[in-house]
């Protein structure tokens, strides 16, 4: 059978080679076939991602501990006290033992992320109690979490700009695809304060959020319509004084493995 995608590919998609014989074959990204398929994946994926949105967003305006940062482009969040001293004293000294320097999803730009990272223990009874905390405040189903991650910044050490979600131009996108999709809630906690600098900060939105030991903040990287919010984009801004650790959090539109 002729491959009505082979006629038209050198329009649409340049000189990339594809192996693709019939329009129907699934092996081939390009058939017709595969692109029916992604396009209602990737509707499925916004229907679930409106729904975890909207899951979560009542629940948490529901709860009296935790406060709505009053803005109309972002759904962000705050727990104050999630954690308590010993809570954070404790997890400084787990991020401690598993931080390297951080690997980040930025490609060539290795420079997005200065700090040290590194995921703490699933399988840690402590670190699986805490979690269970974070997911109870949520009220997403636990297999949807990614493992906690934990940072480490020093003076001069920052997460610059970026999204927590993924872009369909990002090479990882369909490895991260078939491990649980796109990301929707984000729960980052402090763990300690920070002398100077180190604030999280959404500039698209004018807000910048100092570090205070044991709050939680929460942010939906989805509009409530489940599509990204390019709003969502913040950074940790450098550290001048002192040494900032946190903890991130973050969520899929289906299990995570
Ligand atoms: O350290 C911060 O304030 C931000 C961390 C962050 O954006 C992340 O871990 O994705
Ligand atoms: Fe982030």
């Amino acid at each position: 059978m002729e491959c009505l995608l082979k006629t038209t590919s050198s329009v649409r998609f340049g000189s990339i080679h594809h192996p693709c014989e019939c329009p129907a074959n699934e092996a081939c990204p390009f058939s017709i076939m595969s692109l029916f398929k992604r396009k209602a994946a990737s509707s499925l994926e916004t229907l679930a991602l409106a729904k975890v949105g909207e899951t979560v967003r009542k629940r948490l305006s529901a709860d009296p501990g935790v406060y709505r940062i009053p803005l109309d482009d972002l759904e962000i969040f705050g727990v104050a006290d999630f954690f308590s001293a010993e809570e954070c004293a404790k997890l400084m000294a787990i991020v401690d033992s598993v931080a390297r320097p951080s690997p980040t999803y930025s490609g060539t730009d290795a420079s997005g992320r200065t700090s040290y990272t590194g995921d703490v223990d699933p399988f840690d009874p402590f670190v699986l109690m805490l979690q269970r905390r974070i997911d109870d405040l949520m009220g997403i189903d636990p297999s949807f979490g990614e493992t906690i991650q934990g940072q480490r910044y020093a003076p001069g050490q920052e997460f610059r700009g970026h999204y927590d979600h993924f872009l369909p131009s990002q090479p990882f996108w369909d490895a991260e695809q078939k491990r649980g999709g796109q990301r929707s809630w984000t729960a980052m906690a402090y763990l300690n304060a920070v002398e100077e600098g180190g604030q999280t900060e959404f500039a698209r939105v004018n807000l910048s959020i100092p570090p205070q030991p044991g709050a939680l903040l929460i942010w939906n990287n989805m509009k409530p319509d489940g599509t990204p919010n390019a709003n969502a984009m913040h950074a940790g801004m450098p550290v001048v004084r002192g040494t900032k650790y946190v903890l991130t959090k973050w969520y899929r539109s289906r299990p995570w493995h």
